[in-house]
C-alpha cells in the first residue's frame, strides 16, 4: 500500500514538473538561413573561426572576419567570395586586436555596422591556449590568457548585447572548451580564462530569459587547427593524454555544429561523446524537457563512470610524476 502511494506521488510529481518545465522554459529560436544578416566572427581568419565564417557565407550571411594578421584575413575573404550564394551578399575583414581597450573595440564594431549593417550574430572565436602547469607559467602568459580569451570575448559582447536586447533579436556565441567543464592538468591559466567565459555566459543566460536574444556557449574538444598545432609544441605529456581522450576533430565539423546549435538557440553546444558526457554531468543549462529528464535519469550512473575516468586521469598524472622523479634521480 505504502509502495503504491509513494510510486503514485513520484509519478504525479514528475508529471507536474514536466508540465511546469514545458511552460517555463523559453522557447528556442530557430533560424534556417542567414540571408541579409550581418555575422561577425572574431578569430575568423583561422581554424574554427574560419570554418564558421565560411559556413555562415553558405547560409547567405554578410560576413565580417576579425583578426590581427591582414594576410590571413585577405586570404579568408577571397575564400569566402568563392562560397557566396547571392549577388547582394557582402564579405569583409577588419584588422583588430581584441585585447585592445574598450573604446577601440567600440569604434571598430561601430564602423563595421556602418559598412554592412547591424550585427545579427557575433561569434567570439578569437582565442588561444598556452599550456603548462600553473607554477611553470610566466606571469605575462597568465595575464595574456585572460586578456585574450575572457576580455576578447567580453568586450565585443558588451558592444552588441544592449543593441540586440533593444532590437529583441540576435545571437551571440562564446567559444569556451571542454576544459571548462572539467579542470584538466596543464590547462590551468587557459582553463581558468575559459571558465570565466563560461561563468559570464551562465549569468547572461539568465539575463536573457524572456527575450529573443540568444547566447550559445560552445565547448569544443581538441580540434585540428593551426592554433592546436602550435599549442602541441609545448603541451605537457599528461595534458596530451588526457585531452586526447576526447579525440581530435576537424574544424569544419566543429564550426558547423556550433553554428547549427546557435541557430537553434541552444544554450550549450557540445561536440562528440566527451562533450555529451561532460555536459550531461557538469550541467548549468536548461535547454529542454528531454535534456533535463535525461540528466535526472542518468546523472548518478554517469557520475560513477566519470569518477573512474577522473581517477584514471589522476593515475596518468601520478605516473608522469614518478617517471619524472626517476629521470631526475638518474
Ligand atoms: N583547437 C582546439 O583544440 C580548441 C580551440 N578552442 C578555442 O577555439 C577558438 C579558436 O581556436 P583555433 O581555431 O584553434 O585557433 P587558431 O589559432 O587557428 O585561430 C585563432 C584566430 O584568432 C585570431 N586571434 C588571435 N589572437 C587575436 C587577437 N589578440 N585579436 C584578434 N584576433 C586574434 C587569429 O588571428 P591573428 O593571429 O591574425 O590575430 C585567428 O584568426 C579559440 O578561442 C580556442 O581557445 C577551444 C577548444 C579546443
Ligand atoms: C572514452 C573516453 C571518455 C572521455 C571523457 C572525458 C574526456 C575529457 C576530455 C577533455 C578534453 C579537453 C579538450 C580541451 C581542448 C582545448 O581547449 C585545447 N585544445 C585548447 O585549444
Amino acid at each position: 500500500m505504502i509502495c503504491i502511494i509513494s510510486i503514485s506521488v513520484i509519478v504525479s510529481g514528475l508529471a507536474i514538473l514536466l508540465v511546469f518545465l514545458h511552460f517555463s522554459i523559453d522557447k528556442r529560436m530557430l533560424y534556417k538561413n542567414l540571408n541579409n544578416k550581418h555575422v561577425v566572427v572574431t578569430g575568423g581568419s583561422s581554424g574554427i573561426g574560419k570554418a564558421v565564417a565560411i559556413e555562415a557565407v553558405k547560409l547567405g550571411a554578410n560576413v565580417t572576419v576579425i583578426g590581427r594578421d591582414i594576410k590571413k584575413l585577405t586570404s579568408v575573404v577571397t575564400e569566402m567570395q568563392g562560397h557566396l550564394i547571392n549577388k547582394e551578399q557582402k564579405v569583409q575583414y577588419a584588422s583588430l586586436d581584441v585585447t585592445s581597450d574598450y573604446n577601440t573595440i567600440e569604434k571598430c564594431f561601430s564602423d563595421l555596422e556602418n559598412k554592412i549593417g547591424t550585427i545579427f550574430m557575433l561569434f567570439n572565436c578569437a582565442g588561444m591556449c598556452i599550456c603548462g602547469k600553473f607554477e611553470d607559467m610566466k606571469i605575462d602568459e597568465i595575464k595574456q590568457m585572460i586578456d585574450l580569451n575572457y576580455f576578447g570575448t567580453a568586450y565585443p559582447t558588451k558592444y552588441v548585447l544592449p543593441k540586440m536586447k533593444e532590437r529583441n533579436e540576435g545571437i551571440i556565441v562564446f567559444v569556451s572548451t571542454e576544459a571548462a567543464l572539467l579542470g584538466i592538468y596543464g590547462y590551468s591559466a587557459y582553463g581558468a580564462a575559459k571558465w570565466a567565459v563560461r561563468g559570464l555566459a551562465e549569468s547572461v543566460f539568465m539575463e536573457l530569459v524572456g527575450t529573443n536574444v540568444r547566447l550559445t556557449l560552445a565547448f569544443p574538444p581538441d580540434t585540428d587547427t593551426p592554433g592546436f598545432k602550435q599549442e602541441e609544441l609545448t603541451k605537457p605529456a599528461e595534458t596530451k593524454l588526457i585531452s586526447g581522450s576526447g579525440g581530435l576533430h576537424s574544424p569544419s565539423k566543429v564550426g558547423r555544429k556550433m553554428l547549427q546549435d546557435a541557430l537553434k538557440g541552444k544554450c550549450y553546444s557540445v561536440f562528440g561523446f566527451s562533450g555529451q558526457l561532460l555536459s550531461l554531468l557538469y550541467c548549468g543549462s536548461i535547454d529542454s524537457v528531454s535534456q533535463v529528464l535525461l540528466q535526472i535519469v542518468t546523472m548518478g550512473f554517469l557520475r560513477a563512470i566519470v569518477v573512474v575516468i577522473m581517477l584514471s586521469f589522476h593515475k596518468i598524472v601520478r605516473d608522469g610524476l614518478s617517471k619524472k622523479k626517476k629521470e631526475s634521480s638518474n
